[in-house]
């Protein structure tokens, strides 16, 4: 029989290994990347206890070697998703039952396995499905899944702690019971992390959970459902399923025990989500939870008391690591009209200077961008821009699907600040700037608030401390996640907790206390020491 109050401190975030020529995790990295490059696995879908292979399959290649197959995945239909609902119901009871200790060594051991044993193989799955070089899988599939998994725990034990207070004669308690239902979990193609987490912290908090991740994403979901079970979650709580968004809204949205869902994806699809749930609202035995984080259109705000460098370098990293494929991207910079030659030149020549190809060779910077669908609609605004008289390629720009799907970089500047790559998310390598006059700051940071739908992450870059401080109350509802000085990307969990509003998402900080709340439904239980026996008030009493 378990007894006592165990103890989750907070957690230091998981150390970036930095894969420098020699190092030993290079060489496992390395070895990692050849294992499953050798193994062409035949990756089923994990239902309950059964893993499922149908019929109907597809291949897993690199976005950077389309040409190769790296296996094959099971495609699964509204029969599955059914499965996988029924599954998770049967897992309930017995999930819900277990002590909070027990369920937290399993997220905890799920965490030290990718920290040890299993941090190569998350990485090179992230690498070779995603197109992710080293040190861009490291800071995900590694430590921002890791630090996700030990900070939950930590987190959720603070909540577990907070009690109201009891008067005289009796006693009061929270109950913080999981959600009474199953969790739909829909994740994105752009983070392993991100796929880990959606599922993880609904299930951490008790529920059980039907998890459909991006099919681009799949090589290095499949190895983190293996990593969930050799930890010892059992069978059911959470399933991992390959079946089309809207087939697996149909069965989920329409059913009675729906409770909730965790998406992270794009505004367009989280939008019709929310309509499909608002016409179903009488089928479902309670209200359920929504919650999702999605697009942006992230910027960068210069002033002129800048230094032309830092402004440089925020924007290369933050508008190209990854491709630019980060909700968090920096995607539209304005910058002063007194910078904007030196800061031009910084940035055609980082762009010129970037390596492109194979996240196998370890000095390239860019590889690929995930699918051919993403290639041509990236490349369809950069022709867009080619043409427009309104603007004007000023470096990159060259675009090759031949091998892999490859972006050159690119860096527009638009002559009209509503210019359509300064208010619409291309999520890709395209980072568009308008030039203002360096005395107009403050319309200009009008212009920043008003131009896109979005509200997601947003820097000012500024050596001037008024400046910095009328850009952050100003742009106090431009971005979740607001940066000074320094580039839009990059959250680290724990330290900036991540998400935006307005069109940018229901902004319940992944990665933080905030978005266990939203798993959870509190009951609240009074037990009276001494019950009165009379109804009367002693006020009634005659005198
Ligand atoms: N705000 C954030 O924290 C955050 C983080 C990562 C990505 N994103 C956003 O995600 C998007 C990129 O990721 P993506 O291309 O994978 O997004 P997406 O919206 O295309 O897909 C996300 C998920 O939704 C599923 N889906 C698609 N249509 C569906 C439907 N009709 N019903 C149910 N599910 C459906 C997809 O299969 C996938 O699993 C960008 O818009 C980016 O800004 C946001
Ligand atoms: N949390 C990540 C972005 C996640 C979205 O793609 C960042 O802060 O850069």
């Amino acid at each position: 029989m378990h007894q006592g109050s165990f103890s989750y401190p907070l957690p230091a975030n998981e150390p970036v290994l930095n894969y420098a020529p020699g190092s030993k995790e290079r060489e496992s990295l390395k070895a990692a990347i050849a294992l499953l490059k050798s193994q062409k696995l035949d990756v089923p879908m994990y239902i309950g206890a059964d893993e499922i292979r149908t019929s109907k399959k597809e291949p897993l290649r690199p976005p950077h070697a389309h040409q190769f197959v790296l296996g094959k995945f099971s495609i699964g239909e509204k029969k599955h998703v059914q499965q996988a609902v029924n599954a998770a119901l049967t897992a309930k009871k017995g999930w819900e039952a277990m002590t909070w200790e027990s369920r937290a060594g399993i997220f905890l051991k799920a965490a030290d396995l990718i920290a040890t044993k299993y941090r190569g193989q998350m990485n090179a799955a992230t690498m070779l499905g995603q197109s992710k070089n080293a040190y861009q899988a490291e800071i995900d599939s590694a430590c921002e899944l890791i630090d996700f998994l030990r900070f939950n725990v930590h987190f959720l034990s603070e909540i577990y702690k907070q009690q109201p207070v009891s008067g005289p004669g009796m006693h009061n308690r929270l109950e913080y019971r999981p959600l009474e239902g199953f969790v739909l979990a829909i994740t994105p193609f752009n983070f392993t992390a991100i796929g880990g987490n959606l599922p993880t912290s609904a299930a951490m908090c008790g529920n059980v959970v039907v998890w459909k991740p991006a099919h681009t994403q799949i090589y290095s979901a499949q190895l983190f459902m293996r990593i969930l079970k050799e930890a010892g979650l059992p069978d059911g709580v959470i399933n991992l399923i390959y079946v089309d968004g809207p087939v697996v809204g149909d069965v989920c949205f329409s059913h009675r025990d729906f409770a909730g869902v965790h998406f992270t994806g794009s505004t367009g699809v989280f939008n019709h989500m929310w309509e499909t749930i608002g016409k179903n609202i009488p089928r479902y035995k309670s209200y359920p939870r929504i919650v999702g984080e999605t697009g942006g259109k992230d910027f960068v705000v210069v002033h002129k008391s800048a230094r032309p460098d830092v402004v440089a370098t925020a924007l290369l990293r933050g508008a190209f690591e990854f491709q630019g494929q980060k909700c968090s991207a920096a995607s539209r910079a304005y910058i002063p009209s007194n910078l904007w030659k030196e800061v031009k030149a910084l940035l055609v020549e980082g762009v010129n200077s970037f390596k492109m190809g194979s996240v196998e060779d370890f000095s390239n910077f860019i590889n690929a961008v995930i699918d051919e669908k993403s290639f041509d609609k990236i490349k369809g605004y950069i022709d867009k821009a080619r043409k427009d008289p309104k603007a004007r390629i000023v470096a990159g720009g060259n675009c090759d699907k031949s091998e892999g799907y490859f972006i050159q970089p690119t860096v527009i500047e638009a002559r009209d600040p509503q210019f359509i790559t300064m208010r619409e998310e291309i999520f890709g390598p395209v980072l568009t700037v308008y030039v203002y006059p360096a005395g107009s700051f403050e319309k200009t940071l009008d212009l920043v608030d008003s131009t896109s739908p979005y509200a997601l992450t947003g820097s000012i870059i500024a050596t001037d401390r008024a400046a910095i401080e009328t850009a952050t109350k100003r742009l106090s509802n431009a971005a979740g996640n607001f940066y000074i000085n320094d580039k839009p990307t990059g959250a680290v969990v724990g330290q900036q907790p991540f998400g935006g509003a307005r069109a940018s998402g229901t902004n319940d900080k992944a990665g933080s206390i905030l978005n266990l709340y939203r798993w959870l439904s509190v009951r609240t239980v009074k037990e009276t020491f001494n019950p009165p026996v009379d109804y009367r008030y002693p006020f009634m009493a005659e005198e």
